[in-house]
């Protein structure tokens, strides 16, 4: 047992088609801060969080990440993993057959965190949920009935729903008294303004929700509550933001909110992904059901799961095997990406009548300098002026944002590594306590 665990938790679940993460964050300072609270202003410990409170004083919020634990490759070769917030090893395990249930990776973790760490207390469990549809602008609180509705939404996010709302219903099941929370990816993008909205459809369908509502957005929201202390003039500007990871999507942020996306009514649309194409013409959907007898499930098996960067260069939806791929299909297919992900920025740039900054977030983004270097000089008639010895060199410390642009560049781009979880857990804190927002905006 590590005598560091002890106290009150939330805990973050991000389950996804082939991994389910869960991260632990301890409130250890929480006594603390209503302490300082009371006293007045006062700064909080370096690397806290910090939101901010009715007087607009900066607090910390007591969020501290102590473990992530996983399961990984569900359909592959599963694999556990778990770690200390400072990256030491906490624990691992293989399983010696191809495919384990999503349950049994649920009940893996579970029983990991209840046997290592029997004297913590939870406050609550928070979830990212992909799809919130047009009820949920806001995290919210997981009762039967919400359950049932989300279970609705399933349809609509056939690659992420059914495997977001799996550990929620096992939770309710085993701890009927412990709160679970809902996070949406949807919700960010509430902010969208009505043009934003809809697609050239008849009306009856908007009403009846076939209406762009875009994802990503937890991952956006986290990036824009780092805006004011990575760039104040991005916090207020026009700014594009590139998630590039297994799902791939750009957002147009104005002062912090969300006001455009490259995905819709659902996580296909848009820029090519892993395996999703991204947006094809529907009459090609039209022709493969006349022509070649495709129907909706063959469908969705091309759309999701066999295209994009692994059906373009039929050898690997990886991008780290892309790159270091001779095959002349993996080098088109990175150019596609690019080509593709530079018109998405104009596209948004329009939206926001200008550009002030651009965000690369999400393993590529984080990752693949070749990928920024080439989207930076797609965008240099938007003023963006790369500096390239940036661009290769990472700062030390790995949550860190850092600047790829030349001092006066007009366009700046920054790296700003994405914390899904931790915008999960701060929702929950919120939502749970009352107290506080869960960060700007
Ligand atoms: N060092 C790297 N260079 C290039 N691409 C990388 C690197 N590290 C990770 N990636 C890419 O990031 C993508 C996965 O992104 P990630 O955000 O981890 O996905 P998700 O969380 O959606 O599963 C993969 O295409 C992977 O190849
Ligand atoms: C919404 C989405 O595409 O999520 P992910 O990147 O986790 O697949
Ligand atoms: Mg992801």
């Amino acid at each position: 047992m590590d005598p560091r665990l002890e106290g009150e938790f939330i805990a973050v679940v991000n389950a996804g088609s082939s991994s389910v993460k869960l991260s632990m964050f301890s409130l250890h300072a929480r006594e603390e801060q209503q302490a300082r609270a009371a006293q007045g202003p006062a700064q909080g410990p370096a690397g806290q969080e910090r939101r901010p409170t009715a007087q607009a004083l900066p607090l910390p919020l007591p969020l501290r990440l102590e473990l992530h634990a996983q399961v990984e490759g569900l359909g592959t070769a599963p694999h556990f993993e778990a770690r200390h917030a400072d990256g030491s090893p906490a624990g691992r395990r293989d399983w010696p057959v191809r495919s384990l249930p999503h349950d049994q990776a649920i009940d893996h973790l579970v029983a990991f965190v209840a046997e290592e760490f029997p004297q913590i207390e939870m406050l609550g469990i928070g979830h990212r949920v992909v799809h919130g549809g047009t009820a949920y602008a806001q995290p919210v609180v997981v009762t039967p009935e919400v359950l049932a509705h989300l279970d609705t939404l399933v349809p609509l996010a056939p690659l992420h729903q059914p495997h977001n709302l799996a550990p929620i219903r096992r939770a309710l099941t085993a701890w009927p008294h412990l709160p679970q929370v809902a996070c949406f990816d949807t919700a960010f993008h509430s902010t969208q303004p009505a043009v934003a909205q809809p697609y050239a459809l008849p009306h009856a369908l908007f009403d009846a929700g076939v209406r762009r509502y875009g994802f990503h957005g937890l991952s956006y929201e986290y990036l824009s509550t780092q805006l004011p202390a990575v760039s104040p003039r991005l916090a207020q500007g026009r700014v594009v933001a590139l998630h590039l990871g297994n799902g791939v999507s750009a957002c147009a942020l104005r002062a912090g909110r969300s006001i455009g996306s490259s995905m819709g009514f659902t996580a296909v649309e848009g820029l090519p992904m892993g395996t999703r194409s991204g947006s094809v013409d529907p009459g090609v959907l039209l022709y493969l059901m006349d022509q070649q007898g495709m129907d909706a499930r063959a469908l969705e098996r091309l759309l999701y799961q066999q295209s994009g960067l692994l059906g373009m260069s039929g050898v690997s939806s990886d991008m780290r095997a892309l790159l270091a791929s001779e095959a002349p299909r993996a080098r088109w297919a990175v150019d596609v990406f690019v080509h593709r992900i530079v018109r998405e920025i104009g596209a948004l740039a329009a939206d926001l009548g200008g550009l002030d900054g651009l965000l690369f977030t999400a393993g590529i983004g984080e990752h693949a300098a070749l990928i920024r270097q080439r989207v930076m000089e797609g965008c240099a008639w938007l003023g963006v002026q790369p500096d390239l010895a940036a661009n290769e060199t990472p700062p030390g410390h790995s949550s860190a944002a850092w600047r790829l642009t030349a001092t006066g560049s007009p366009c700046e781009a920054w790296v700003i590594p994405t914390d899904e979880e931790r915008m999960v857990a701060r929702h929950t804190y919120a939502l749970l306590t009352g107290d506080g927002k869960a960060g700007p905006p």
